[in-house]
Parts: C-alpha cells; sequence; structure tokens
C-alpha cells in the first residue's frame, strides 16, 4: 500500500498544471504541451486512455498504476486547456450520486 502521507490529489494537481500554464522560466513539460492547444492534449489523453485499457488486461499491476498516473495527468492537463474547472466535474458527479446510474443514462439526449 502506497504511502499516503504524501498523496497527491487531483485537486493539487489541477492547481500544479495551472501554475504551469500561466508560470514562466524554468522548463515545463505541462506548458509545452498546452502550447500545442487542445487537439495534441486531447490526442495524448486518448493516447494514455488507450495504454491505461491495454495494461489493465495485462498481468502488470504497476504498469496499470502508472499508465493510470499518466491518464489522471492528461486528462487534468485538457481540462486546463478546455477552461473547464474541475469543480464542474465534481459538481456533475454529485448531481449524478443523486440519481443511480441507469436513470442518468436513461436521461442523456440520443
Ligand atoms: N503527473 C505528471 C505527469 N505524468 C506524465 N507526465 C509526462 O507525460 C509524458 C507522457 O508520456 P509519453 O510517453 O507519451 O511522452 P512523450 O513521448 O515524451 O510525449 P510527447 O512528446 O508525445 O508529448 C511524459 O513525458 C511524462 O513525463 C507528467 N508530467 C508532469 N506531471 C505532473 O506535472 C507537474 C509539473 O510538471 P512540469 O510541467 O514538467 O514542470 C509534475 O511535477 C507532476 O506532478
Amino acid at each position: 500500500m502506497a504511502d499516503l502521507s504524501e498523496r497527491v490529489t487531483l485537486e493539487q494537481l489541477a492547481a500544479l498544471v495551472a501554475r504551469r500554464a500561466t508560470g514562466e522560466g524554468e522548463a515545463s513539460y505541462t506548458r509545452t504541451l498546452l502550447a500545442k492547444g487542445v487537439a495534441k492534449c486531447a490526442q495524448k489523453l486518448g493516447e494514455e486512455a488507450v495504454e491505461t485499457a491495454l495494461a489493465a488486461v495485462g498481468a502488470d499491476t504497476k504498469a496499470v498504476v502508472s499508465e493510470t498516473a499518466d491518464l489522471l495527468y492528461h486528462l487534468v492537463v485538457l481540462l486546463q486547456a478546455r477552461g473547464v474547472p474541475l469543480e464542474d466535474v465534481y459538481a456533475e458527479l454529485a448531481r449524478r450520486t443523486r440519481q443511480s446510474g441507469l436513470e442518468e443514462k436513461a436521461s442523456r439526449p440520443g
């Protein structure tokens, strides 16, 4: 089990990504990726999602953890690129907890 005393929450990661987006100075992978635009960030998210899915059906549990960390990071970067606050996603998740998954699915358009 990991040491949770040094855990990084998605909120902390989003705040760090936001700082990197506006910051100057030292080299930053985050800033370089954001500078390439939403489409590049979306492409990276898609790649990491596929890599996570492939890891999940493999035998290496550490790879699942590592790929999931990559996926969450790139999701946070994409939200930053699109200007969507993490809080809006949390609010949507909270709204959905008030109904069953089947009810939520039925309420979707299309
Ligand atoms: N969590 C992450 C994180 N996860 C993955 N990555 C990077 O995401 C990249 C994705 O892996 P790939 O194999 O696709 O990399 P690549 O081929 O070099 O990527 P591209 O050239 O295609 O963009 C790697 O370079 C990883 O280092 C991350 N980069 C940054 N963070 C966090 O963001 C913080 C700020 O990082 P900087 O912006 O670099 O200061 C860090 O302290 C971390 O907390």
